[in-house]
Formats: C-alpha cells, structure tokens, sequence
C-alpha cells in the first residue's frame, strides 16, 4: 500500500506498546501492554507503522495512566512524513434485529430509565418479538446494511452478538445470519452467542440458564463441529432483574467447556460483582461496568481480563462513567466498543472514541489503542488484528487529514476524513 500523497495519511493502528504512531521503528521489547498473544507477538516483530508528520512531536509514551503504551517509551522511532493507523475494532454490537425502537428514546428523553422499559415489556423483549418474527433474509438484509455503515466509519473488525431470539430457534437463526456475513462479506467478525442476553417470558433466571446449557449449548457444538456455524464467545446479560450471578456462572462456565471465550455484560447499572465472578472464571473480556468495584479492577488487571467500556450507552442513558482512568491507572487492558443496538444506534468508533475522550477522559492515543490493539485482544484476536505488524492482516483505514487525532477531534466527521478502508490488503470502501 502506498502512502498517502499531500495531507493524506496512511493509518495504521495502534500497536501495543505504540498504538497508532508506527514508523520503521525499532521496538525495546519491554512492552508491558496488551494482550497475550499481541505482547508476545510485538515483542518479537518489527513493525511498521504510522508515521509522524516532521513538524509532530512523537508522543510521550510515559503518559501517565496509559499502560498500554507507557513502557514504549523507551522505543526510538524515525519519524517521516505519513502516519499510520490500523483499522477499527468495535469490540461490543448487537446488530442483528428487526423492529424500530425510537419510541423508547423519546420515553427515555422524558425520563424512563433502561429497567423501567425494559420491565414494562420493551426493550430487548420487544426487539425480541420482532426478530422472531423476521425472516432470516430480511434480517440479513439489515444487518449487511448495518455493517456498511460500521465499515464507512473505518471498522475492519467487528463483534456481534444474537440474543433477540432467547430460544434455541431465534438465536440459531441470528447465529447464522452472523456466519452468512463471516463468510460473504469482506469485514472481519467475532462472533457471539448472547441466548442469555434477557429472561424469555414465562421462564426464571435459573429455567432459562437450565435450557441454555441442556438445550442450546449442545446444539452450539454440534452445529460448530460440523463447520455449519462458527461461534467465537459466550455473553450473558450478567443484572439485577435479568441473569443472577449463579445463572450467570452456570451459563459462562458452560460455554467455557465447549470451547467459547468468556465475554459478557457486567456491573453496568447494579454493582454485582460481575468483574470478579468474569475473573475467577478466566473471561477474555467484560463490558460496560460502569458499577465495578475497585476490587473487580484490581482483579481484572491481575487477570489481564480486558473491560470493553461503551461511552455511547453511558451518554444515552445517562449513566455514570465507568472510571476509565482509574482502570487504566490500574494497567486494565481497557478496549471500547459502540454497542450498536436499537437503545444505542451508533455505528461509528470515531465517535465512540471521541465520547471516551471527553466523558471518560481518556486521552486520544489511549482511545485510538482501546478502538484498535486492545479491542482486538478483547475478542482474542490480537495475534492477527488490531495494528499493522508484519505476520497480521492487512486491515487499515487512510484519512484526508494532516493529523491522525482529526479522526477523534472532528465529532461526527469521520465521513469526510476517511478516503479508504482496508481489510486484508483488499480496498472494502473508497469514497
Ligand atoms: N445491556 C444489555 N444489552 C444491550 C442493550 C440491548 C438492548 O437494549 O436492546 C447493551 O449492551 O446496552
Ligand atoms: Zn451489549
């Protein structure tokens, strides 16, 4: 790939230990960063990457609270005229789903909160009956269109979740909408099964995680040994009023055993100890947490359990923040996520990261390396995505702009700042 010619830049992505600013550099391996697989990968891999325009000054990577790429301070870097950075990672999506809910954001700007609709029968039970009334064509229909808009706005990979369904019918038909997209399409995708995402009607917490694990789980490894549907993790919508934390347990560790990685929705409006329960059963990430404890932070950092924050639900429902900087203060491998869904309808990690700067205070290399390298290690795919390095796939996104930081900074302006998109070496939009 060329670079960029006149104020066009080249992005790369954020690497560990760098995040976006790469250059024929050459890297001290004493990254203390990111994930497993993607310290053991950086530590041993020259790569290249974005490069500073002369008058830019390489960034201080001793930035306080910043352990993803604090330890890269001691790295020299030949600064040059292009800079780089790695495709988008959004690392939280429910995009599956048929029915309108703008409704229920009037309701909320008159002040229900989530739970108040969500138990007066809205919310996902009312994106529920729609998905189970829809036809897997017209959900694929939607959901591709939904992935353009995410692609436009420079995602190269891309989690998605079912959980619109809650039977074993309705989920295994999202779960294969999301492999009909796997395959097709040119955007990358992890993929999970969320049948625990609300308690289906009629049934209790503990019925419903009965059914899970003797019904759906089965049928999961099943249908993934015969190569018919591939699943990548296990989510649980872990609330009060929703899933409890034993079903919660139950549910995760199930999946565990049939080979799914742990990621699931915790401590997001009641503190429930989810981050510490996610930590003693090994998850690979846990989301929202807006309610952790200081324990569960200490714990997540220890464990190198990644916390996926979602600064887009946070400012529509009004949330409090989840403390990013004492999470990254702690050396939490924190990644974001848009948490597209029809309660948060954002497709655009440009906007997300501008959201996590402000009102999560996170400062834009940190957002770009927790939209990139580290939202990749969420999904344990760090070894091949998430920044551009020699032995990983070529995913990155080329901006119109003099300074990488543009992309975060112009709030709602990634459509006239990306030019190209890239995934695997392959242009996937060009403007
Ligand atoms: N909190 C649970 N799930 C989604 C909301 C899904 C919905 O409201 O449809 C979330 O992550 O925000
Ligand atoms: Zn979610």
């Amino acid at each position: 790939m060329e670079a960029g010619k006149g104020s066009r830049h080249l992005l790369t992505a954020a690497v560990p230990g760098s995040s976006m600013f790469f250059l024929a550099k050459k890297q001290s391996a004493s990254s203390t960063m990111m994930g497993d697989n993607a310290v053991s990968q950086r530590q041993s891999s020259n790569f290249t990457g974005g490069l500073f325009s002369p008058r830019e000054q390489a960034p201080t990577w001793s930035s306080p609270g910043c352990p993803t790429i604090s330890s890269a301070s001691h790295c020299e870097y030949q600064l040059s005229s292009d800079q780089e950075k790695a495709g988008l990672v959004d690392a939280h999506t429910h995009p599956v789903w048929a029915g309108e809910r703008v409704h229920e954001f009037a309701m909320k700007l008159a002040g229900a909160t989530y739970m108040d609709i969500h138990q007066a029968g809205g919310g996902i039970n009312f994106t529920v009956e729609r998905t189970r009334q829809a036809s897997e064509e017209e959900l694929y229909s939607s959901f591709q269109q939904r992935l353009g808009c995410m692609m436009r706005a420079g995602t190269t990979l891309v989690e998605c979740k079912s959980g619109y369904g809650l039977s074993l019918e309705t989920e295994l038909k999202m779960l294969r909408v999301i492999e009909r997209a796997r395959r097709e399409l040119d955007i990358g995708i992890s993929a999970t099964y969320c049948g625990a995402h609300s308690v289906p009607k009629g049934k209790t917490a503990s019925e419903a995680a009965d059914d899970i694990i003797k019904n759906h789980l089965p049928r999961l490894k099943e249908l993934g040994r015969n190569g018919e549907i591939h699943v990548d993790n296990i989510d649980v919508f872990c609330e009060k009023g929703v899933f409890d934390l034993d079903s919660t347990r139950r549910i995760l560790q199930s999946g565990k055993d049939i080979g799914l990685q742990i990621n699931f929705h915790g401590d997001e409006l009641h503190p429930m100890k989810a981050a510490e329960l996610g930590v003693e059963l090994g998850a690979q990430a846990i989301s929202h947490l807006e309610e952790v404890s200081d324990e569960g932070i200490a714990a997540m950092a220890s464990a190198r359990c990644s916390a996926v924050l979602l600064p887009t639900t946070a400012y529509m429902l009004r949330l409090k923040q989840p403390r990013a900087r004492k999470m990254l203060d702690e050396g939490v491998i924190v990644a974001l996520g848009s948490d597209f869904n029809p309660n948060a309808y954002c497709f655009s990690m440009p906007m997300v990261m501008h959201l996590a700067c402000v009102n999560m205070r996170m400062s834009m290399p940190e957002a770009l390396a927790a939209a990139t390298i580290n939202a990749a290690y969420a999904l344990g795919k760090s070894h091949t995505q998430g920044s551009l390095e020699v032995g990983k796939q070529g995913d990155l996104i080329i901006i119109n702009s003099p300074r990488w930081e543009h992309l975060i900074y112009q709030f709602g302006g990634h459509h006239e700042l990306i030019d190209y998109v890239i995934a695997k070496g392959k242009v996937i939009y060009k403007k």
